[in-house]
């Protein structure tokens, strides 16, 4: 355990109802001490980091100035509310985070008051924001009351199509309700795109000097003069941003930008707006990712999420590892065949690091897109390019392809294009809970009509599975592999393209087939020793591809085996229910056939270490051998060690 740092004022802080006498001298050193609490914090449990820092000022004023639970602070992302989970009641287990049974990394209603509104993929917090400005105008009623609405959003995360649409919307029906623009110049990545640049100029140069000069709109929110420190704040009003801007366009007025990390600035703008305004107000803040810390600002991702580490220097204590990790292999065997191949092309919304593109943007820079937060645009882009006969790669997390899917079903799937589907962090992730898991990919994929669905039984696997979606020009394919390593197979010099729709066998044995689809493998293949160790060799086979189905050897198997168990790491509606549907459909069940689907439970997981979720979702090899004895009728005599 690291040493905890002093922190006098914040040990009397349980809620913010114990900010409220503080003076302002005071908050800046409750600041001090909760980032130094933060950090110490996450150097035990490890989590996000840099983002946490870069507001801890901000939460500070927040809590000191508005009334939540009665106001809703919505954050954004929510990966920057720890030091908001400290203030609000939850400072005794902040060093549960994100683990087992501990707090979440993110807000979660079921967690507490505080947190009106659940977050974890970005750029929701307006909507929600407005939701409960309408609702509160609506005559609402909620235990806790309802009063403001304030949503906390990222440069990176404005960026996303959701954010204009509710802010179109928001300026349109004019509800008092505060936006603050948290810009660190930063998304997990550095930011991208035009209004990467246009925030940028705000505070930079000289053509928003002139913007100065049309002080009219956000002004008139502010008391004409300020009681205490009325210089101070004529002073920095001198210094703002009023009138002009894209967000005055929208219907909101713009104060700003202001200094996030200065409460001399934060907290008379606070207090001003929450005196005065009438209708949607947005404050531009400018702050530092990792601010106070000086390894995670010397971070290329400003502390953006870190292992468990050492505070004084800041080393993280990361596990060595003993295979490539998934990511890496995807990325490495693109770049292989973009230099094979000048058609070949690749998307990522926001991630280039986490899906392994950054070394095809090193190499291939002007073939390499990351079109920022935005998977909806991600998606169709990548339909259009495929549409002007390049060979794209969408590389997304499963969870986050999900905001892009009518895109996949309308712009990719209902016109045949190839767009070429690269899948990460495919079944449970771990640390990052539910709304991470890529629980539902392969049935919102296999449902659709032309798309071909794979799953890499391991990392070998997913090398040839990159090189049949290069060669598969008739129409859309995905393939999708898990976060983590691989599980250390010889490794190819480089992939073969797959027959489309082939599975391959394992091994031969009899009585029962266990057919998977992915990432179980080993764990089948351990179940499968566990069973022969009881006198039944299962027979075992990769099915490689849930669109379209191997028939042929699905149909053997049935025809061959007493019972045929399905493994997949997804939800319900994937792999087993097309299986199932193509045995229904052939009658194979009425000949006798036992069949049963080991699909991820009807429930939504709770963050523990991907092993253990996939304990409690009955995807081990203890419970592929337990299904497997089950299903046959023998009685499972002892557990097995
Ligand atoms: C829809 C969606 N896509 C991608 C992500 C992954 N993601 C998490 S935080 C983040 C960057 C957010 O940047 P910003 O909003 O500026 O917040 P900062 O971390 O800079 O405070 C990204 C891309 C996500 N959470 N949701
Ligand atoms: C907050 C967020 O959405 C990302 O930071 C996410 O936690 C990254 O997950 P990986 O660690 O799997 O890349
Ligand atoms: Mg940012």
């Amino acid at each position: 355990m690291t040493s905890r740092p002093e922190t006098p004022l914040l040990d009397r802080i349980v809620t913010p109802a114990d900010m409220k006498g503080l003076s302002d001298a005071e908050l800046v050193r409750l600041a001090h001490e909760l980032r130094a609490e933060t950090i110490a914090a996450v150097s035990e449990t490890g989590g996000h980091l840099g983002a946490g820092l870069g507001v801890i000022e901000l939460t500070v004023a927040l809590h000191a100035i508005f009334e939540a639970p009665r106001d809703k602070i919505i954050w954004d992302v929510s990966h920057q509310s720890y030091p908001h989970k400290i203030l609000t009641g939850r400072r005794d287990r902040i060093r549960t985070l994100r683990q087992k049974g501990g707090l979440s990394g993110f807000t979660k209603r079921s967690e507490s008051p505080y947190d009106p509104f659940g977050a974890a993929h970005s750029s929701t917090s307006i909507s929600a924001a407005l939701g409960f400005a309408v609702a509160r105008d609506l005559g609402g009623q909620l235990p806790e009351g309802l009063g403001d609405a304030i949503a906390v959003i990222g440069d990176g995360a404005m960026s996303a199509g959701m954010a204009f649409e509710a802010m179109n919307n928001a300026g349109h029906l004019g509800k008092r309700m505060i936006v603050i623009l948290n810009d660190n110049e930063m998304s997990i990545a550095p930011p991208v795109g035009a209004l990467s640049n246009y925030l940028s100029r705000l505070y930079a140069g000289d053509p928003f000097q002139s913007f100065k000069e049309a002080a009219k709109g956000a002004v008139s929110l502010l008391p004409p003069p300020f009681q205490e420190g009325a210089k101070r704040a004529k002073e920095m009003l001198k210094g703002m941003a009023v009138g002009g801007t894209l967000f005055e366009e929208l219907g909101f007025s713009y104060l700003g930008p202001l200094d996030g990390h200065d409460m001399g600035q934060l907290l008379p703008v606070l207090r001003t707006v929450q005196a005065r305004a009438t209708g949607p107000v947005l404050i531009h803040v400018v702050t530092k990712k990792g601010k106070g810390y000086a390894p995670a600002e010397r971070a290329s991702d400003k502390g953006h999420a870190t292992a468990k580490f050492d505070v004084p220097s800041g080393k993280q204590k990361k596990a060595p590892s003993n295979a490539p990790s998934y990511t890496s292999v995807f990325g490495d065997e693109l770049v292989r065949l973009a230099a094979e191949d000048s058609r070949v092309c690749a998307v990522t919304a926001a991630m280039p690091d986490g899906t392994g593109l950054q070394l095809m943007a090193e190499r291939y820079p002007s073939r390499t897109f990351d079109v920022g937060i935005a998977e909806q645009h991600g998606v169709t882009f990548a339909a259009a390019l495929a549409a002007g006969g390049l060979r794209p790669f969408c590389a997304m997390y499963s969870t986050f392809l999900q905001r892009g899917y009518d895109q996949v079903v309308h712009d990719v799937a209902i016109q045949r294009l190839p767009v070429r589907f690269a899948i990460d962090r495919a079944g449970l992730v771990g640390a990052d809970g539910a709304t991470h898991a890529g629980s539902f990919d392969v049935a919102f994929m296999a449902n659709l009509p032309g798309m071909v669905v794979m799953a890499a039984a391991d990392e070998a696997e997913l090398k040839h599975m990159v090189a049949t979606a290069a060669a598969h020009d008739e129409g859309p394919i995905a393939f999708r592999y898990p976060r983590g390593e691989g599980v250390g197979v010889e490794m190819p010099e480089k992939g073969v393209p797959l027959e489309i729709g082939k599975g391959r066998m394992i091994q031969e044995g009899g009585r029962v087939a266990l057919l998977t689809f992915g990432a179980r493998l080993k764990e089948v293949q351990d179940a499968a020793e566990a069973l022969s160790a009881r006198g039944i060799t299962p027979t075992v086979a990769d099915a490689r591809f849930a669109k379209p189905l191997d028939r042929e050897m699905i149909l053997q198997l049935a025809a061959d085996h007493e019972a045929l168990i399905t493994i997949e790491e997804g939800a319900i509606g994937g792999f087993g229910s097309h299986v199932a549907q193509l045995l229904a459909d052939e009658g194979v069940f009425d000949k006798g056939l036992k069949f049963r689907s080991m699909v991820l439970p009807d429930t939504f997981i709770d963050q523990s270490s991907p092993a253990d979720m996939y304990a409690t979702a009955g995807l081990n090899a203890e419970d592929i051998e337990a299904k497997a004895l089950d299903v046959l009728g023998v009685e499972r005599l002892g557990k097995r060690a």
